[in-house]
């Protein structure tokens, strides 16, 4: 999946809940006018899709089941990625809380994981992909010409959430919010099947105390190192 395959390039992003990945992923797509993969809301419309069903979310089985059979699509939307389950705008309740709890246990089964791997591939179209996750550099595309490792202390990731849900008028506090991404952190980097961990190629950026802006330019700079654009 290299360059020298002529395939279109991939910027994988991965990185711990509330690093920044989705920003920066989302941006960075708009300005090379690549398409955008969020990985991560594929976990959350299986959890989705089980939960509304009421199935056990220890049964692998049945999960992988959920997985292979998810009917979604992906809809521009005002400016915004519209999420679809089975035509239903999915897009605010796969960001619950409850949702992303259920998302990491679902995500940890490697029978869910195997269901959705070729569905992420076939995101990858010219001109090119930015992709968003755990394990977008080490499993999903490791021939990426250019990885990003993004992380925060997890006080910042916290507060980072706890601004985003207040602005969406959800009352939380910060204490549970920190410890939900504690919880989320332990589970996703110590699961058996891809663990969220750096690739050994991938460049990692601390975004703690880093603007948004700050960060889209590191990344820009390392995309231009490595990645002919037409044009440039
Ligand atoms: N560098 C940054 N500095 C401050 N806030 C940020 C930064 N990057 C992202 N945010 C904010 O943090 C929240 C979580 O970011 P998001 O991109 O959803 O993280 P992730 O996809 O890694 O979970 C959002 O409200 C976003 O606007
Ligand atoms: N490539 C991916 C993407 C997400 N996951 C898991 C890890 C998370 O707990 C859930 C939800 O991921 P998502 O990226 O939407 O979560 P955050 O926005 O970072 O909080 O899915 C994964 O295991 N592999």
């Amino acid at each position: 999946m290299s360059e020298a395959d002529n395939q279109p390039p991939v910027i994988t992003i991965d990185g711990p809940s509330g690093s920044g990945k989705g920003t920066i992923a989302k941006l960075l797509a708009e300005k090379l006018k690549f398409s955008l993969l969020d990985s991560g809301a594929l976990y959350r419309l299986t959890a989705l899709a089980a939960l509304s069903r009421d199935i056990d979310l220890a049964d692998e089985a049945a999960l992988t089941k959920v997985a292979s059979g998810l009917d979604i699509r992906f809809e521009p939307r005002d400016g915004e990625v519209a999420v679809l389950l089975e035509g239903r705008d999915v897009s605010r309740d796969i960001r619950m809380e409850r949702v992303s709890m259920a998302a990491s246990k679902v995500a940890a089964m490697p029978g869910v994981r195997a269901a959705l791997l070729q569905r992420q591939r076939d995101f990858l179209k010219p001109p090119g992909l930015v992709a968003d996750g755990r394990d977008m550099g080490t499993t999903v595309f490791p021939d990426a010409p250019v990885k990003v490792f993004l992380t925060a202390s997890a006080e910042e990731r916290a507060r980072r959430r706890y601004e985003q849900l207040r602005e969406k008028g959800v009352s939380v506090s910060l204490r549970d919010l920190l410890e939900d991404i504690r919880a989320r952190d332990a589970r996703d980097m110590n699961r058996a099947a891809s663990p969220l961990v750096a690739a050994e190629d991938a460049v990692e950026l601390d975004s703690t105390g880093v603007t948004i802006d700050g960060v889209l330019e590191k990344v820009l700079q390392l995309v231009l190192e490595r990645i002919r654009l037409p044009g440039a």
